[in-house]
């Protein structure tokens, strides 16, 4: 840091302490920019506050975010987004902001998620994550279009000095931007158990019938698979294979104590820049094929399948109803068509929208969460099948996660390709979409697919 920046800084934390009301919450941030720095690196190098990182790489965009540390939490066990929203103007009200660039997830950042279903009873599988939870990391690492933004952000309190602040920060940053002098090691996959397949694809059946006598049209079902691990998971080393086996994915990691939810989703729920508004309808599925005609096959049954293209339309139709009240020129093709990862292929339909004015991205999050790819039709409905007959606790998986900044941008994605982390053990989570076509024993190959992404990179295949 230059001289003259560091007294800039001092300055503002300087009068930062001086200004703040007893009971208030004053952030201090300031942004700077760095070389290259590769996000990974920089994510392994803040390992010795593990339990306190979070990691976002956008899916098309060579979009990254580090979070390191926590300047401050806003949590609740209410289901409640908008407590979330009212507490983070609050704080944006308050806070010193020096940024200069303006560039999105530059400046005040939060990152975090929320449980798919607050009012489902959770377990001690996830008693480390609250119902929402979001992250203001005390230093951020934002690479937007080729270039790199270090924030720091400092929670003064009325009996700090500026200078043994300004003091430990650069401590902190040294240790963060220095090389790393080795890399941690793959893990591979010990033991492997399915949770009650067949107890799950009864309850396949079981979600057709409901549906055949018209209690609901769509209900989307989960299950589980647990993992042994020949060693503690090193949360760098599956994020770098899963960033090189999902080229086209979102890469997150959240950590929380000891626990870590990671994953590669294909599913954008929202991405916010200015009041440009993207989403996505993804629904059914194929495997890719061996070869490239065996691809196109696929590819164009799919295009073509009745009982997909009707999982598919109930999520077109429910986020075209939800966009209408909060957007202007919404902008929705016709017909899908196909995303294709490494392990398998969907149904696509891109969302283009103008967010009114007095709309924020959490206001979206709100409307839209659970879309039919997730919960099913009508919601209710839905929600109360998978509540009642769904045996795992979804925790975090299925649920909005990703980050906004604060100046209205931000971008969510649908966790699902995840698992959950614990030391030498993992919870692995997929569903799918049960319509009155159904059938439990393709549906069972369906999330078979969608478990591998998370289970080559733990060593499992
Ligand atoms: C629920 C999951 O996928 C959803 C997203 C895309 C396609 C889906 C499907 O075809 O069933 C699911 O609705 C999951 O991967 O765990
Ligand atoms: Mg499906």
């Amino acid at each position: 840091m230059l001289k003259i920046k560091e007294d800039l800084l001092e300055s503002m934390l300087d009068k930062a302490i001086h200004s703040i009301q007893s009971s208030n919450i004053k952030l201090v941030s300031y942004t700077k920019q760095l070389d290259d720095i590769n996000p990974l690196s920089f994510f392994e190098a803040a390992k010795s506050i593990r339990g306190n990182r979070s990691f976002w790489k956008s899916s098309v965009d060579d979009f990254y975010m580090v979070g390191v540390g926590a300047a401050f939490e806003i949590e609740t066990e209410q289901p409640d987004i908008l407590y979330i929203e009212n507490k983070w103007q609050t704080i944006l009200e308050d806070a010193m902001i020096h940024n200069p660039y303006q560039v999105p997830g530059t400046g005040i950042v939060a990152l975090g998620g929320m449980a798919f279903d607050p009012y489902k009873k959770s377990t001690d599988l996830w008693k480390n994550y609250n119902a929402s939870q979001f992250t203001i990391p005390e230093f951020t690492l934002t690479k937007h279009n080729g270039n790199f933004y270090f924030t720091s952000i400092v929670r003064v309190n009325k009996n700090d000095h500026a200078k043994q602040l300004l003091h430990q920060l650069k401590g902190k940053e040294k240790e963060l931007l220095s090389p790393l002098e080795d890399w941690p090691e793959k893990v591979s996959v010990v033991s492997k158990e399915e949770i009650k397949p067949e107890q799950w694809k009864q309850t396949v059946q079981k979600a057709t019938e409901e549906i055949k006598k018209c209690n609901a049209e769509k209900i989307v079902l989960a299950r589980e698979i647990r993992l042994q691990l020949s060693n503690q998971a090193e949360v760098s080393n599956v994020l770098e294979q899963l960033i090189d086996t999902q080229p086209t994915s979102y890469i997150f990691a959240f950590e929380h104590g000891e626990d870590c939810f990671i994953g590669a989703t294909p599913e954008r729920l929202v991405k916010l820049e200015g009041r440009e508004l993207l989403s996505t309808c993804l629904a059914g599925t194929a495997p890719r094929g061996m070869t490239e005609e065996e691809d196109q096959k696929y590819k164009f049954s799919l295009l073509q399948d009745q009982k997909n293209r009707e999982e598919h339309d109930f999520v077109v139709q429910m986020i075209k109803h939800a966009m209408e009240e909060y957007c202007e020129n919404i902008d929705i093709p016709n017909e899908p068509v196909i995303l294709a990862l490494t392990n398998l292929q969907h149904l696509y339909t891109p969302v283009r929208a103008t967010l009114k004015e007095g709309y924020s991205i959490l206001n979206i999050i709100d409307n839209l969460h659970p879309t039919p790819a997730l919960g099913g039709t009508p919601r209710k409905e839905s929600l109360e099948f998978i509540r009642h007959y769904e045996q795992l606790d979804r925790g975090w998986y299925g649920a909005p996660i990703g980050w906004l900044d604060s100046n209205e941008n931000g971008e969510f994605a649908v966790a699902i390709r995840s698992g959950l982390i614990q030391g030498n053990r993992a919870t692995l989570f997929a569903g799918c979409g049960i319509v009155e076509d159904s059938n439990p024993e393709a549906e069972y190959e369906e999330t078979n697919i969608k478990f591998l992404p998370m289970l080559s990179v733990l060593g499992g295949l």
